[in-house]
């Protein structure tokens, strides 16, 4: 009998996530039956879709949805093979049993000298939604500037790298100076911290002076605001997220989008990365690629340890996480 550890929803958020809102229980586990597979969390991601889809789609009392890597400990599923990982949509859990639907195996020929854990960040959901958000929503060109916001996190940090592999001319913001200086040295043209300059009018004209053609928005607000009047005319803004409104209990007012979108001709596409849930492997083969050429780069915020897993959360929704927020159970 295995005793698998899981986080719960206690409470539904208000305002920004904190600790008493979740509960750590224990589940016996029953024992297999034929076609099902045991498997032990090894790395747990946690991301800023679970605020708004929590309130959208969860009821207190519900198991934290969200995606780990997971090694298999025991099958009766000829599938799968003991001792394999894959990544499963299986949500806060440290143990869990499956009958092998949604898991995707990691290649037993992941190289050894990459983390699993990239399977949950640079090359899973996050660098996805960069690639897909960049070549299929913004068409990038080269010679042409990308801006990105949240740009020293999963997605963010990304979708420069692959913005520079393209050919064009990157500008990422983030929260912290250590964080700008990380932009830099992963080879962003330009980086600023948001909360540090006094105009961000003037930061993002500085950055680019002639404007920018493609905007991967995370963060939405008064950020998008202020930079939807930086766009060239013709310009595409992919919408990927808008990290700065998920913990609002009232909803933010404008200013409105209609009439710069009206005068610069712009195109605005929200966009969810599952959209291209057909070309998974296109995209994750080639982000293995650039990764292992080390043409893109790629860095964890690791927090160990299950009982942890809310902190992570709370810390990434706070800023506190370079790269990706992992949980190492
Ligand atoms: N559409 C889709 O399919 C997908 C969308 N997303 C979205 O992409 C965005 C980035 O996700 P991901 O890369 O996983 O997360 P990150 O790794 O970038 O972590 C979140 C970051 O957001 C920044 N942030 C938090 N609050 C604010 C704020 N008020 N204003 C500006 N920045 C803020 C923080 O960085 P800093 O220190 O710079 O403030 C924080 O580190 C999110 O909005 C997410 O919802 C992600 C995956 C798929
Ligand atoms: C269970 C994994 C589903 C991932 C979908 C992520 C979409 C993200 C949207 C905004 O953050």
């Amino acid at each position: 009998m295995v005793t698998a550890k899981v986080w719960v929803l206690k409470k539904h958020f208000e305002g920004f996530p904190k600790p008493s809102d979740f509960d750590l229980k224990k589940i016996e586990l029953p024992s297999l039956k034929d076609g099902e597979l045991l498997l032990e969390s090894v790395f747990l991601s946690v991301d800023p879709y679970m605020r708004p889809y929590s309130q959208r789609d969860m009821k207190e009392g519900d198991i934290m949805i969200g995606t780990e890597v997971a090694r298999i400990v025991e099958s009766k599923n000829p599938a799968f093979a003991v001792g394999a990982f894959v990544v499963a949509n299986s949500g806060w859990r440290s143990h869990f049993i499956s009958d092998g639907k949604g898991l995707h195996l990691l290649p037993s020929s992941w190289p050894e000298s990459l983390p699993r854990s990239l399977a949950l960040g640079t090359v899973g959901m996050p660098g996805l939604t960069a690639y897909f958000g960049l070549f299929e929503v913004c068409k990038m060109k080269p010679g042409e500037t990308v801006l990105v916001n949240a740009a020293a996190g999963a997605v963010g940090s990304v979708v420069g790298q692959l913005a520079k592999i393209g050919g064009c001319k990157v500008v990422g913001c983030a929260g912290s100076d250590d964080k700008v200086a990380y932009l830099k040295k992963i080879g962003f043209d330009e980086a600023f911290n948001y909360k540090t300059v006094t105009s961000l009018d003037e930061a993002l004209r500085k950055a680019s002076p002639d404007g920018y053609d493609c905007f991967f928005d995370n963060v939405g607000g008064e950020f998008s605001s202020i930079a939807i009047n930086h766009m060239k005319k013709y310009g595409r803004i992919a919408v990927c997220g808008a990290i700065s409104q998920y913990n609002d209990s009232v909803p933010q007012k404008g200013p409105y989008v209609q009439i710069p979108m009206i005068f610069k001709e712009l195109h605005m596409e929200g966009f969810i990365v599952t959209r291209w849930n057909n070309r998974r492997e296109e995209g994750q083969k080639a982000l293995l690629k650039w990764v292992l050429e080390g043409k893109v780069k790629y860095h964890e915020q690791v927090t160990e340890g299950f009982e942890n897993m809310p902190a992570a959360f709370i810390g990434m929704l706070k800023g506190e996480n370079l790269g990706k927020a992992i949980v190492k159970v």
